[in-house]
């Protein structure tokens, strides 16, 4: 057993059921002066350290002036592609927007037409490496989508891919099948015909050869409609795929009503919002994703997190890692964003960042949180004063050591 003793505070403790939602995520649970047991890769025990009793401990930890917390789950990630698309930032500091270069031929095209060149292999490699940074920031639970292969092997490439990465990486990896990412070029005058393709070839294809966790949809104009959304929602159910989409990035056209009607675990992005959007979200168990990094890198609104959040709704925050909108997949970044552009509180950001992340990719029974029984993913940070020192240092490299499955890497 491994012990971390004199904890200065020991974040987001407890049971938790359910997402942390509206007040509770400013209140979340976290112990001064700590202790945490560790045996077989789980969490044996936690508690005060005027409580510690004797345990059969191996290895002692002193945490003297550090702050204990789980591992950042990152729910929303596009890990696996082919090339930076760095070009197109050019482009847009000439003043293109994000829209006028995908019209051009740029976007998800030119990741798709990149990644089709790319053999699997090189492919695995540099999502590999990619992964292997993002641990050693603070990341102990991905999700990541296909959606730059829009073709039936392409997307199988990149399905197998996280396949490989879940079999080789050690923490919880989601995989999403996001076909409907958007129209390929063969397809542009006849995209009933692609959306066949997804419905009846990949969702039940991959879903079979057990590729893939959920189902996702670009739902945007100019990409896919809320009725193609729901005609491949509904398949993707149909095989065990529960849905997380991609809505209101740009516009509100209805998707949060839908995808919460259809039961989706998360709605991500949210940079445009309506009333109508919020009440339905308070009428389901949808998970709102606010994405951060994209507002920041595409010069877009940021999600109205706060409304959100005193709308009594719970809120998971992600990188959206992905070369085209958000080209960097450090959580650490996301957590400070969220204080600065949310507005959110320190402690609604680590909620959002940790429990409610594994919550909006179904591992909330695993991971997410210090429960007795979860798994031992943790960062101990350097010493600081509190918590909030760990939004307020933005950019600062401040975790000392991480544990995976209760072994230190
Ligand atoms: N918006 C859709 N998909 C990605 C961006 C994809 C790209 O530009 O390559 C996103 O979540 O931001
Ligand atoms: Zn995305």
């Amino acid at each position: 057993m491994k012990l971390i003793t004199n904890i200065h505070q020991l974040l987001v403790t407890g049971e938790f059921l359910k997402p942390l939602a509206g007040k509770e995520m400013h209140e979340l649970p976290y112990i001064e002066n700590a202790f945490l047991a560790i045996e077989d890769g789980l969490i044996y025990e936690f508690g005060k350290m005027e409580d510690l009793h004797p345990l059969a401990v191996a290895e002692v930890i002193d945490a003297t002036g550090q702050i204990v917390l789980p591992l950042w789950c990152d729910s929303h990630t596009h890990l696996v592609y082919a090339a930076d698309r760095e070009d197109e930032f050019v482009d847009r500091i000439k003043g293109l927007t994000y829209q006028e270069i995908a019209q051009k031929g740029g976007g998800i095209l030119n990741s798709a037409k990149r990644l089709r060149e790319m053999d699997i292999d090189t492919l695995y490699e540099d999502a590999a490496k990619r992964l292997e940074s993002l641990i050693a920031m603070g990341t102990g639970a991905i999700e990541i989508k296909s959606g730059y292969g829009l073709t039936v092997s392409s997307e199988r490439k990149m399905l197998e891919v996280i396949a490989r990465l879940k079999e080789n990486f050690d923490i919880p990896i989601k995989a999403t099948l996001l076909a409907a990412h958007a129209i390929p070029e063969l397809y542009k005058d006849r995209r009933e015909d692609y959306i066949k393709l997804i419905v009846e070839e990949m969702i039940p294809a991959f879903a079979k050869a057990n590729l893939c966790d959920f189902i996702d949809v670009f739902c945007e104009s100019g990409y896919f409609t809320v009725a193609e959304m729901e005609t491949i929602l509904t398949e993707g159910k149909k095989h065990g795929l529960q849905p997380k989409v991609h809505v209101n990035q740009f516009n509100s056209i209805g998707g949060i009503a839908k995808a919460v009607e259809h039961k989706a675990v998360s709605v991500d992005h949210l940079e445009e919002l309506t009333e109508a959007d919020i009440i339905a979200l308070q009428n389901g168990t949808t998970i709102p994703v606010a994405l951060p990094g994209c507002s920041f890198f595409l010069g877009i609104p940021y999600t109205l997190a706060r409304k959100l959040i005193d709308a009594g709704l719970p809120l998971a925050i992600a990188t959206d890692y992905n070369p085209g909108s958000s080209p960097s997949g450090n959580m650490n970044f996301i957590v400070s964003q969220a204080c600065v552009n949310l507005r959110l509180t320190p402690q609604e950001a680590i909620a959002a960042a940790t429990i409610n992340g594994a919550f909006a990719m179904g591992i909330a029974t695993e991971t997410g949180s210090i429960t007795k029984q979860k798994k031992a993913n943790i960062m101990i940070t350097q010493p600081l004063n509190s918590f909030n020192a760990i939004p307020y240092r933005f950019g600062n490299p401040q975790i000392d050591k991480i544990m995976i499955n209760g072994e230190f890497i």
